[in-house]
């Protein structure tokens, strides 16, 4: 027998061993993944991790050997980790997932701010018929509220500008509630300074609006340092509270319209730091409503705190070919540094791409909700 078949049976019989010990090790991972499933605990465990490759590494009797043997440990247990995100997602409920509810006839509808708002405006905008006597909210969450409470079937409300960027508030309020996204709108944003008739620059003390308002006209307030900025609910809120103040040191960052509803003079137009300045708006409801002709898919999820785990999901898209429009991520709630992920991308969850990557989304992450799969709007509006 030649040396190297010698050195083959060595290694066949060690390789015998290694398998039967391997097959043990990850039988023992999958208790460990059920236990975390059912105790909701993330896979990944890094201290754990650092400890596993010490005891071991320690053991080490050529220290030759240190780094294959580092790698080999770091490798075993990324496979037990695929073993335990197998166990987590065997159980999930895919059916459910892509569950869809038909559109509610005649909608009880719900927009966000006073009358005159931007929201009301997009709500006009999306709608075929305007909506018979649709109900106004003062806050973002008293709005997610009356979807809670079946008040309203469809509420409308900001989620991101061009220019300022995500309504974080709004993303965290969809995480918190669990509602859907069923439509979305873009309208154009031009902001006004408005006051009483009559008023001059000069007179003014205070402005009210919405923190969007002031964010979005900046420039406009650097060459008015004195006027003091107080926020309000919503930039129609502010029309109707300096409407209502009858007093002329008082003025509001709000709409065109909402200075003729209210009444009311512009006294700066077009304030606004982009001329182009456009917020995008959803149509929220309590179900996933999705028809064929839906062709953008919004999710929210989150991750293993582990290196590399983003960019391994992210992969799944180019792989399947999917075009992403947008990513945004929010602090979660109550736990410092982790973070959920809000996914915008092209397609339709009938499609098999997108069925196949929202799969592999949800089975390697942590945390993991559809949100809307809906028509895209167009976005010169
Ligand atoms: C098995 C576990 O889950 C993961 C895998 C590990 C391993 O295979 O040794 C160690 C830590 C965790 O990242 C565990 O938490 O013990």
């Amino acid at each position: 027998m030649s040396d190297l078949e010698d050195y083959r049976k060595e290694l066949d019989a060690i390789d015998q061993e290694l398998v039967s010990l391997f097959e043990k090790r990850l039988a023992v991972s999958k208790k460990i993944g059920n236990y975390k499933k059912n105790q909701s605990l993330p896979i990944y465990d890094k201290e754990r991790e650092r400890q596993v490759l010490l005891q071991n590494i320690r053991q080490i009797t050529d220290k030759d050997s240190e780094v294959q043997v580092r790698h080999f440990l770091e490798t075993v247990m990324d496979l037990s980790k695929e073993v335990q995100k197998d166990v987590r997602a065997s159980t999930v409920d895919y059916d459910q997932l892509f569950a869809s509810h038909p559109p509610k006839n005649d909608p009880k509808i719900g927009y966000f701010g006073e009358t005159g708002s931007f929201c009301e405006e997009a709500m006009l905008a999306y709608f075929d018929e305007a909506p018979a006597n649709p109900s106004n909210y003062h806050t973002f969450e008293s709005l997610f509220l009356a979807i809670r409470n079946k008040e309203i079937d469809y509420g409308v409300l900001p989620i991101e500008n061009s220019s300022t960027g995500a309504i974080s508030q709004v993303y965290d309020l969809l995480a918190k509630y669990g509602f859907s996204i069923v439509g979305e709108q873009y309208i154009k944003i031009e902001q006004h300074l408005i006051g009483l008739e009559g008023t001059n620059l000069d007179e003014v003390e205070e402005v009210y609006s919405h923190p969007q308002g002031f964010q979005q006209s900046t420039e406009y307030f650097k060459n008015h340092e004195k006027w003091r900025q107080i926020p309000f609910h919503s930039t129609s809120d502010s029309a109707k509270l300096v409407k209502d103040s009858q007093d002329v040191r008082k003025s509001a960052i709000a709409s065109r319209r909402a200075a003729e509803i209210h009444g009311l003079s512009i006294l700066a137009d077009n304030i606004q730091n982009e001329s182009e300045n456009t917020t995008r708006f959803i149509i929220l409801g309590k179900d996933l409503e999705s028809n064929p002709r839906c062709n953008k898919v919004s999710v929210v999820f989150s991750l293993d705190n582990e290196a590399g785990t983003l960019f391994k999901l992210l992969r799944h898209f180019a792989e399947y070919h999917i075009n992403l429009i947008k990513i945004e991520s929010r602090p979660v709630q109550g736990e410092k540094w982790e973070y959920l992920l809000y996914l915008d991308f092209e397609g339709n969850i009938a499609e098999e791409n997108v069925n196949g990557a929202l799969r592999l989304l949800q089975k390697n992450s942590v945390y993991f909700r559809l949100l809307g799969c809906y028509i895209a709007a167009t976005k010169n509006k």
